[in-house]
Parts: C-alpha cells; structure tokens; sequence
C-alpha cells in the first residue's frame, strides 16, 4: 500500500468509528426505551413478545431501507437481533403476577436445569417458590403443605414413579403440571395420582434459552383447564406460545422431533469417533453448511448423556422410527453401490416433490443460519 491509500483508508476509518459510535448510542437510546416498555408490560401484564407490533415494524422500516438504497434484510436482521435484546431486557423488570392467591409453587426436581428456569420464571412473576429433590422427602408435607402448583421435572425414566409414589396427597386444589418430553404415562400418572386440576407440559426448548420469547411450550389437556387457565396465560406474558395436542400426537411426532434426530445426532458423532476424524481438519475444510452440522452434532457431546438417554429411550415406538431410517438408509446404500445415478435423481425428485413449498422455504431460513455462520468467523 502507498502512503495516499494508507492515509485515505486512515481518513474513512476514522469517519466509520465515528458512524459506529452514533449507533452504539442510538442502540443506548433503544434499550432505555425497551426498558420503558418492559415497565408498562410489567405492569399491565402484557406479553413480552408482541408479533403483530413486530410485523408491521419491519415491514415499515424495510420499505424505507428501499427507498433510501439500504438492503431490507440489513434492517430486517438488524431489528431482529435488537429484538432479541429485548426479550432478555424486558424480562428483568419482572413479569405480572397472573394468579395472586395461588398459594407457593413447589418444583419438583427444582435443582435441574428446566427447574431453575421455570423457578427463575415464576419468581420473576412474582411467586413463592420451593423445590423438592432427592434428599428432601423426608420434609415433602411442609414442602407441600399449601402449594397451589406443583410442577414435576425429574428425569423421564423416574418421572411416572415419583408421580404415583409420592404425589397422591397433595392438597385439594393444587394444580399437577409436569414438564416431561413424552407426555401419554406422565398424564395418566398424574390424573391416577391427583384426582383435582392436571396438565401436561412440554417446553420445547432447552433450558440455556435466556427468554421464553417465541419458544414453544406443548399443553396436553388433563383435568380442570379452568383451574390452571391462568398458568397458560402467564407462560404467554413470558412471551411463550402455547400450543394444544393431544398427547398421543404429540407423543407420536416426538418420535421424530426428538428421539430420532438426536439418535441419528449420536450415531453420527460416533462415526466421526470411531473413524478417528481429525476435527481441527473438519473445521478448516469445512463449508458453512458442514460447519453447522459440525456444531449441531458437537453441541449434543456437551451435554448430559443421561438427559438424551433418558429422550432417547422414552418411547418404544421410537424404535420404529430409527429402524425404518436404517432400512432406508440400507436401500440408498444398495443403489450408490449398484452405481445408480438415475435412481438416485429419481427418489431425490420424489423427495422434493413431497416437500413442495417448504423446500425452499427451508432453503431460505438457512442461508440465514449459513450467513450468521459465517460472520462468527475470526482470523
Ligand atoms: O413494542 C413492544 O411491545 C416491545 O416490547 C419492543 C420490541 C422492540 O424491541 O422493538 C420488543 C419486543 C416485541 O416483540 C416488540 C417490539
């Protein structure tokens, strides 16, 4: 470089850290007034997350990115992450106490990783909550003693045991929920066990999410939705989205949601275990789209084997599932072996044809993935 192109490039940098600057106080500015919000919501009990708010806000500011020659998406993914901040910001203010005179809340398996968040939630909301575990039952009547929800979360393959041994005496109007991945014996269990309001939960999300903002929480119906009406609500001021199933459907779709993904996840890290891969070479080879894979097959390795197991395991009929991959995948073995190129245009063509629109709908959500991907990259 010449010293007229060091200088020149010196000048508009400076001009841009001046230009970042103005937006690291514009985005000071945003979260103060977040905060303004996050205090009405608080007060009036309105959800955090507020879909239609955030449509019309990003069609209106992507049709002015256009007119003045700014990429829509820019803003678009720019909204989008200050959205996020959001959530977590709103969240700290606390939440509205939906049912005030509910009593305390009593988690069962609290000291796990969905137990804290849900005591983080509720307590947020301004609720009483204890926690049960292992080496408490000895004090189980003064834990339960007045509690007008208790939510069980203990590991699945305990889960139906510690319902039917341990929570038949639990006062008259208490709420049972629990927030097991399979949801079919659980409810039974609890509506055998509890003869007054039962529902099922199933959050599906992990516990690391910082927000319930536009997570998923299943409900399965039990007994008495009117007596626990209000803890859907609150779920949704905590920016959740509620979504009703029977829980055999859901139950059947966890089957390949869960067990089969996270079965086929660990067979694959096994293979690139057992094959000695070398990662350092994986990762410097790697496309975006391998480099996604990588960490969606590497972030399972950093968990807790019991807690996969335990999804994995849960359902027999997920054997099933997994059995029929493996068949599938057995035919498509036979046609590479059998060199046939046609055949395989051919199922792929089938395959598309199935997926109809959301082929590319899903093709488009991952460029995003691919780009943010790539933008972590450093060095
Ligand atoms: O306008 C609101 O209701 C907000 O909470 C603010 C905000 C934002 O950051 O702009 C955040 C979350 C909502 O989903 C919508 C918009």
């Amino acid at each position: 470089m010449n010293e007229k192109t060091t200088a020149d490039l010196e000048n508009l940098r400076d001009l841009i850290d001046g230009v970042d600057q103005q937006l690291l106080h514009l985005l000071r500015k945003r979260l103060d007034l977040v905060a303004q919000v996050g205090a009405v919501k608080h007060a009036a009990g309105v959800p955090i997350y507020a879909p239609q708010r955030e449509a019309s806000m990003l069609a209106k500011r992507r049709a002015e990115a256009e007119n003045i020659n700014v990429s829509p998406q820019l803003i678009e993914d720019i909204l989008r992450r200050l959205m996020r901040e959001s959530y977590l910001n709103e969240k700290d203010v606390g939440f509205k106490q939906v049912k005030q005179d509910l009593g305390h809340v009593v988690i069962v398996g609290g000291e796990g990783k969905l137990g804290q968040l849900f005591t983080q939630m509720l307590t947020l909301s301004g609720y009483k909550v204890n926690s049960i575990d292992k080496n408490d039952w000895q004090n189980a009547d003064a834990i339960f003693d007045g509690a007008g929800l208790v939510i069980v979360t203990v590991p699945i393959n305990v889960t139906c045991e510690v319902i039917a041994d341990k929570l038949t005496q639990l006062p008259e109007h208490c709420i049972l929920a629990d927030l097991t991945s399979i949801k079919q014996k659980p409810l039974a269990a609890m509506l055998d066990a509890h003869k007054v309001p039962v529902v099922g939960l199933h959050p599906m999300f992990g516990s690391d999410v910082g927000s319930l903002a536009k997570q998923v929480v299943v409900v399965c119906h039990g007994r008495e939705p009117q007596a626990y009406q209000w803890l859907l609500q609150q779920m949704e001021i905590w920016g959740a989205r509620i979504v009703e199933a029977e829980a055999e459907r859901h139950d059947k779709a966890m089957q390949l949601v869960q067990a089969m993904r996270h079965f086929s996840t660990f067979v694959y890290g096994l293979n690139l275990c057992k094959e000695e891969a070398d990662i350092e070479s994986l990762l410097q080879f790697s496309s975006p789209i391998y480099r996604l894979e990588l960490a969606m097959v590497g972030r399972l390795f950093a968990q807790d084997p019991e807690l996969y197991a335990d999804i994995i395991f849960a359902q027999p009929g997920s054997q099933h599932a997994i059995s029929d991959y493996l068949d599938n995948y057995r035919d498509a073995l036979t046609m590479l072996k059998a060199g046939n190129r046609q055949e395989f245009v051919t199922q792929f063509q089938r395959v598309a044809k199935w997926f109809g629109d959301f082929a590319p709908q899903f093709q488009h959500e991952s460029r995003a993935m691919l780009q943010s991907v790539n933008d972590m990259k450093a060095g």
